[in-house]
């Protein structure tokens, strides 16, 4: 990462003051709160377009942002994560449950309604090739908000489109530039502007480095963390796995097939996870510690497909992978509840708390759910934040660059 990177200057937005002050969320106001949220695609059969089932993308759940905080939501492809990121900025109408946003209900607001909503809460894409269009200039994408919201800034839009591009660590002077003329780290750079455009309360960023290279990924996660210091900016970060949200979430969400099975804080997370999903999960997470890279450790293989969301699971819907499952676990849904002040899970036996059901035999079933496997942690593939600022080829997104003579990845 480039000094530029680093020292952002944001003299027209919201200052957040220091980073520890922004990190020190929990105690913040409550920016967006979601309860018992419901997205069931329906599921249309034959000529007559018959009703047949929905696919029960999100199913049910609870959950509070802070001002200022990172909420990391990880879980596997399939699980609810982007339909749960575009029902809270509504870019889908949910089915059932309820969404506020600064104390105001925002469930149902129609498109009117939401307009000016639209200013405070944005969403970065996962792909930045194909989430900006090809036959527009940068300087049209990242100024695109001024139009739609019919807001013109101080300066004129072009000087505030300059000033945001140099704020994501971009070369001003490629206002008039096209998007295939940048890789795509410096692309994702281009996404981030156009989404703090409108200098927002909430970003939503939808696995916003699983399209790049690991050692860019490592350089726009430090972008999103510098910026959330200079603008008090509140993220939810969606991922496909722990590694990516680990440096910058103060909570984390874990997600399985529309429910959150565990939300804690990072810490309380990352040492002792409750969930079985969530131990799994991390297992697979690289090491960071540099002394215990090397180190061999355990890896928790789940066997088994995840079950489809058109009819998951009875009980707990984890059951059908988890080697700690018993009868009640097929019957009974656990709810998610604190079992640790600022973690909690949905699990009737939770690893590093009391068991919620002592006494029940794991089933035939459970016993043959995972494999085992001794592994040596890969150094390579994880985001690492300061390390990385040393060692990562730079994507060439420094405003000193150009587009030539830094190469595409
Ligand atoms: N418009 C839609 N119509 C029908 N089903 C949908 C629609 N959008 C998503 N789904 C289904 O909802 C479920 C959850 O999808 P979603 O994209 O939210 O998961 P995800 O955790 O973000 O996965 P990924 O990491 O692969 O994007 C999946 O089974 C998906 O096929």
């Amino acid at each position: 990462m480039t000094s530029e990177d680093k020292g952002v200057d944001v003299p027209a937005q919201r200052s957040a003051g220091s980073g520890a002050e922004v990190k020190d969320a929990a105690s913040r106001e409550v920016l967006l709160k979601v309860t018992g949220l419901q997205k069931h695609f329906p599921l249309k059969k034959g000529m007559l377009q018959r009703s047949a089932g929905a696919v029960k993308a999100v199913d049910g759940i609870d959950f509070e942002v802070h001002s200022g905080e990172t909420l990391g939501v990880v879980g596997e492809s399939g699980c609810g994560k982007s339909t749960m990121g575009r029902l809270i900025t509504r870019l889908l109408e949910p089915t059932a449950g309820k969404i506020e946003f600064e104390g105001r209900d925002i469930t149902h607001l129609g498109v009117g309604a939401m307009r000016p909503m639209r200013r405070d809460m944005q969403m970065i894409f996962q792909d930045p090739y194909s989430s900006l269009n090809p036959r527009h200039t940068i300087g049209t994408i990242v100024g695109a908000p001024f139009k739609l919201q019919g807001v013109t800034p101080e300066g004129g839009v072009k000087k505030e489109v300059q000033r945001l591009l140099e704020v994501v660590g971009l070369n001003p002077e490629h206002y008039n530039r096209y998007p295939h003329e940048f890789s795509g780290g410096q692309r994702q750079r281009i996404g981030i502007a156009r989404a703090l455009a409108l200098n927002p309360r909430l970003v939503v960023a939808d696995e916003p480095v699983s399209a790049l290279d690991v050692s860019i990924q490592a350089q726009v996660v430090n972008l999103l963390d510098d910026l959330q210091t200079e603008l008090g900016l509140t993220y939810v970060i969606i991922a496909h796995d722990l590694s990516v949200v680990r440096h910058v979430s103060d909570r984390i969400a874990v997600m399985y097939l529309g429910k959150i099975v565990e939300l804690a804080d990072r810490e309380s997370l990352y040492k002792a996870p409750m969930h079985p999903y969530t131990k799994a999960l991390l297992s697979a997470v690289p090491i960071p510690d540099p002394k215990r890279r090397s180190a061999k450790s355990e890896r928790i293989l789940l066997k088994g497909d995840v079950p489809s969301p058109i009819s998951p699971p009875s009980g707990c819907r984890f059951h059908t992978r988890c080697w700690k499952a018993t009868e009640i676990c097929k019957t009974q849904e656990p709810p998610l509840v604190a079992l640790k002040t600022g973690h909690q899970v949905a699990c009737h036996h939770p690893e590093n708390a009391p068991d919620q059901a002592p006494g029940e035999t794991v089933t035939a079933a459970a016993r043959e759910a995972i494999e085992i496997v001794k592994v040596q942690k890969p150094e390579a593939d994880e985001v690492r934040k300061p390390e990385a600022e040393e060692t990562a080829a730079d994507d060439g997104a420094t405003s000193s660059d150009t587009p030539e003579d830094s190469p595409k990845e």
